[in-house]
This record gives structure tokens, C-alpha cells and sequence, in this order.
């Protein structure tokens, strides 16, 4: 069910995009049914470019024959659509299930917009029951891995940080690094975590998107919901 509902977000946010944009291209399940509402819509003369945020969702452009672009041919983009696998009212994120955070995020913050899809299953009051992804140098990894545990610990919030694997290997992001998953299971002040992380030499980004998303559609039991941020207190 939860599959038919990311398609009904993602169809919703296509219906956002108009020729002559500019896009953003998430990674994951939802942003693939976004790419494939895209791919329906190009072959009926829609005119747009995309840059992909991974690899993966590349290979799903070039095969279904979305117009890519790079962002440095098109630095400022005029919309971003992206999953997430938390989100709350204030349309604060955790991000980076996929592993694609860093390339997603350079590509949120360069777009005028970022549109979140979701199905109702990631909407949260609290961010933190996802575990949380850091982006991390594969030099000095147990060097960075004690200044975040330092920090977790300041923060009096779990210290339980897994190296992310696949296939009994680490797993290797897009740009070569690595990721710590912290599993925090609630973070009460994610602006000043994300502050935190973001100060640790090693930590390349981390899946904390605040104040980037503008817009949400999450599809449940009731349509699609359009979300816009709750100011925060
Ligand atoms: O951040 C992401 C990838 O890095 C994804 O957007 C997030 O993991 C949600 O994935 P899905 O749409 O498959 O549930």
C-alpha cells in the first residue's frame, strides 16, 4: 500500500512541473515514481532538464529519456522533488536512506524550491526513530567516529553508531565516502545536532535538511495532503 501512496505523491508533484524548469532529481523508491510521472510527461513535450542526485537515478533518466544537465551547466534549479524518510510539521528531514544525502542536499540548497513526496508512514511529530545518516571520510573514520559519539554525548542523546554496510562491505557512497548510521531514536533539538555534526572535521554532511524543503505531498488513507512548513517556535 505504502508504494501505491509514494506513487500518488510523486504524481501530485509532477503536476508541478512546467516546461522550460529547471529540476532537482531525488533518489529512492518515491523519487523513481516521480521520475517515471516526469518521463510520461517528456514524451508528451514537456521541455525540462534534471539533475539526478546519484547514480541510480541517473541510469533511471538516461533509460526512460529525461534531459539530464549538471549543476555546474545549471547552478540555480527552480525545483527539487526528493523522498525523505522522516519528516516533521516544520518540513525538517532526516534524509540519506538511500545513501545519496550529500548530492541531495548540494541539490536542495541550489533549487528555489524543494517539493518533498512521502507517504504518510514518514510524517512524524519528532524526528529521530529513522536512524540518522553522517557522511564520513574514509580517513580517520575512528577518529571521527569518537567527535560524533563526543557530541552525542553532550548531547545526552544515544551512542549508538553503526558503519553502514552492504554485501558484508562498507558502504561506499557516490563520492567515495562512507556512513556512520546513528540510531538516536528521538532528537529533540535537530538544528543544534545538525550544528554540531556539520563542525566535525570528517563529517562531510549528515541527513539533518533544515529549513530546505518548502512543500510537501504525503499520500495516505485520505489523498495527498499538501504540507507547508509550520513556523518554527
Ligand atoms: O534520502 C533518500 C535517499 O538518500 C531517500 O529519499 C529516502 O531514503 C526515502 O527513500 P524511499 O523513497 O525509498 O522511501
Amino acid at each position: 500500500m505504502s508504494e501505491h501512496f509514494k506513487q500518488l505523491a510523486a504524481e501530485r508533484a509532477a503536476e508541478d512541473v512546467k516546461s522550460g524548469m529547471r529540476l532537482g532529481i531525488g533518489t529512492g523508491s518515491t523519487a523513481e515514481h516521480f521520475v517515471r510521472a516526469l518521463a510520461v510527461k517528456v514524451s508528451e513535450g514537456l521541455q525540462v532538464v534534471g539533475v539526478p542526485t546519484s547514480e541510480r537515478t541517473h541510469a533511471l533518466c538516461v533509460e526512460l529519456g529525461v534531459p539530464m544537465t549538471t549543476l555546474d551547466n545549471e547552478p540555480e534549479l527552480d525545483l527539487t522533488v526528493d523522498g525523505a524518510d522522516e519528516l516533521d510539521a516544520h518540513l525538517s528531514l532526516i534524509k540519506g536512506g538511500g545513501g545519496a544525502l550529500l548530492r541531495e542536499k548540494i541539490v536542495a540548497a541550489a533549487s528555489k524550491e524543494m517539493v518533498v513526496i512521502a507517504d504518510s508512514s514518514k510524517a512524524v511529530s519528532r524526528l529521530g526513530a529513522f536512524p540518522l545518516p553522517i557522511e564520513v571520510v574514509p580517513f580517520g573514520l575512528e577518529a571521527t567516529r569518537r567527535s560524533v559519539l563526543s557530541v552525542l554525548s553532550k548531547l545526552e542523546l544515544p551512542d549508538v553508531l553503526h558503519l553502514r554496510e552492504k554485501d558484508g562491505q562498507a558502504f561506499v557512497t557516490d563520492g567515495g565516502h562512507v556512513i556512520l548510521d546513528a540510531h538516536l531514536e528521538d532528537i529533540p533539538d535537530a538544528r543544534e545536532l545538525a550544528m554540531e555534526l556539520t563542525a566535525i572535521p570528517g563529517v562531510v554532511d549528515h541527513g539533518l535538511f533544515i529549513d530546505l524543503a518548502t512543500r510537501a505531498y504525503v499520500a495516505g488513507e485520505d489523498g495527498v495532503a499538501e504540507i507547508l512548513p509550520e513556523t518554527a517556535a
